[in-house]
């Protein structure tokens, strides 16, 4: 059987493989050890999409497995260490630019201070996300989130794209 694949754009394009990237949903517990804040960035300058809001994460390297990549996307891109990660879900999307497999993993626990190394942006969001505009990839997660926690009102506030 084949795999669901969501259009970022809506436009049908002839089967691609897919890129694998590792991506992270770095979760702030709240008093009650329920989880809460959760982390969004900005794609730097340069790069496709760039000004739109996401999870952090990169694509995989030869050899690496998911957890692997996830760990070197974020000391890279943040300074952190991930300590450990925790599969949750996985999509296909696809872009212009590509067709890519999002794995997104759980992390709760890291060492060291945020720091935006790619002249990103960075935001602790709750429901509805405020930072915007998210990109395609980001809004079925916001989904999941909503589903999880009962989250009955709007995901995120709609923000305009950046200017070209
Ligand atoms: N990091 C991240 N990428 C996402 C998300 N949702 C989504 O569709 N993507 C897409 C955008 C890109 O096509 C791809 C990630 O590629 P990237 O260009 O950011 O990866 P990278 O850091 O390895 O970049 P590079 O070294 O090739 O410049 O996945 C998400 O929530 N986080």
């Amino acid at each position: 059987m084949s795999e669901a694949v969501l259009s970022a754009d809506g436009v049908a394009r002839a089967e691609r493989p897919p890129v694998d990237v590792a991506v992270g949903v770095l979760l702030q517990r709240d008093a009650l050890g329920q989880e809460h804040a959760f982390l969004l960035t900005s794609r730097p300058p340069g790069k496709v999409y760039a000004g739109y809001w996401e999870f952090p994460g990169g694509k995989l390297e030869a050899g690496e497995s998911v957890h692997q990549a996830l760990v070197r996307e974020l000391q890279e891109e943040l300074g952190i260490t991930v300590l450990a990660s925790q599969p949750w879900r996985e999509m296909v999307m696809d872009y212009a630019h590509a067709r890519v497999r999002l794995h997104f993993r759980k992390v709760h626990d890291w060492q060291g201070e945020l720091q935006m190394r790619e002249g990103q942006q960075m935001a602790w969001e709750q429901l509805p996300v405020h930072s915007g505009p998210v990109l395609p990839g980001t809004i079925p997660v916001l989904e999941w989130l909503a589903q999880e926690r009962g989250h009955a009102g709007p995901r995120f506030i709609p923000v305009d794209p950046p200017a070209a």
